[in-house]
């Protein structure tokens, strides 16, 4: 594969400006049946989203994917989110009682309206019959399949009947996937991307290796509809995980989906847990996530989120940083 390059490897260039305030630049992105306020979902991970956090996403038009680790919680969450007329997005793996689980919910009419199957290694066949599944049960819920780091895996996935595609083995923070296994697309998570998108004729979740907020247009640009985000999401006042004080300053921990502390044991681990620095409240984060991407587009020469789509970009290796 030629012209492999990460987030730090690309600047965006300049076009001329039409708007007189960045305040007339539009975020919003149509994502299934809804139009949210961002392209951005925080990862459904453990320390980064719980119910409550879902209910304050929802409630303000961001899109949410709760996690699948606490499964027996999920029909009363669905049934709660329907009931408040909220965004009902869950998770789900592969496993026997996942099959079990998609059919209860078509059995008592509670239709999410996004499922992502969440599995590490989402090129398997393992997804694509629990693909098939959820379509022949639930037909009406906007199945999102992955992960995945290649155009054929995004090509069967998308034949199987999923929705959208998520992108990204071993680009997040707390992955040790590329160490232990190496494989993935860690160091080449925006060239993978693109590689995919042109493959995909469905939307494409980018999951993993979003480091500072610019690092969002630039998957705009190389295709993603959507950007999945854990390590800048965690450690806010609300998210879940435990808050530690170390020399006067609080942090709070972060930890892989796939790590020893999510999992219970020392099996197949492929995530690590860190802190990361207590950052205050998530609207905040949210807000400037907002403005910086405003400003995104005002660079990009247009008004909304179509016009970084089209940007010309420079190779700089690993160089943006420098001086700083
Ligand atoms: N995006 C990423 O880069 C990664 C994300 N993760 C996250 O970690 C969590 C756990 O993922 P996962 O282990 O898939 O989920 P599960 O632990 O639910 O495993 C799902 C099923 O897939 C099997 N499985 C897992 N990995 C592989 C593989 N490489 N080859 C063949 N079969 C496999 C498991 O069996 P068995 O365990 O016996 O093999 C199990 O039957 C998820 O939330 C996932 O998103 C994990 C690693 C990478
Ligand atoms: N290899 C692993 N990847 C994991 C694990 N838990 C979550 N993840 C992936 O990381 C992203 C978030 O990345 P970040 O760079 O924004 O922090 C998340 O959405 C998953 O796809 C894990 O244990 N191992």
């Amino acid at each position: 594969m030629e012209n492999v390059f990460d987030y730090e490897d690309i600047q965006l260039i300049p076009n001329k400006c039409i708007v007189e305030s960045r305040s007339e630049c539009d975020t919003t992105i149509e994502f299934g049946k809804h139009t949210f306020r961002l392209p951005v979902v925080p990862a459904n991970m453990q320390t980064i989203i719980d119910e409550k956090i879902a209910v304050f996403l929802a409630e303000r038009n961001y899109f949410y994917v709760m996690h699948r680790f606490e499964p027996e919680t999920r029909k009363d969450f669905i049934q709660t989110m329907l009931e408040k007329n909220l965004i009902a997005s869950i998770s789900v793996g592969v496993k026997e009682e996942e099959y079990a689980f998609i059919e209860e919910l078509a059995k008592e009419s509670l239709v999410p309206d996004y499922i992502t199957i969440d599995i590490a290694h989402g090129h398997s066949n393992a997804v694509i019959n629990m693909i098939k599944h959820i379509k022949t049960h639930l037909p009406d819920s906007f199945v999102i399949a992955g992960n995945v780091g290649t155009p054929e895996a995004v090509r069967e996935l998308e034949n199987a009947g999923a929705d959208a595609t998520k992108v990204g083995i071993g680009p997040g923070k707390v992955c040790i996937t590329k160490v232990k296994t190496g494989f993935g697309t860690g160091g080449w998570q925006l060239a993978a991307l693109r590689w995919c998108a042109k493959a995909a004729t469905k939307p494409i979740i980018a999951d993993g290796g979003i480091r500072t907020h610019g690092d969002i247009a630039k998957s705009v640009r190389f295709g993603a509809s959507m950007v999945m985000i854990g390590s800048l999401f965690a450690g806010h006042e609300e998210s879940p995980g435990n808050t530690v004080e170390k020399d006067g300053t609080l942090y709070k921990e972060y930890f892989g989906s796939a790590s020893e502390y999510q999992k219970g044991e020392k099996k197949n681990v492929e995530g690590k847990k860190m802190y990361v620095e207590h950052k205050g409240a998530l609207q905040d984060t949210l807000t400037e996530m907002e403005q910086d991407l405003q400003s995104s587009i005002s660079y990009a020469g247009g008004k909304n989120l179509q016009s970084i789509r089209t940007v010309d970009y420079v190779v700089v290796k690993n160089s943006i940083f420098n001086g700083d």
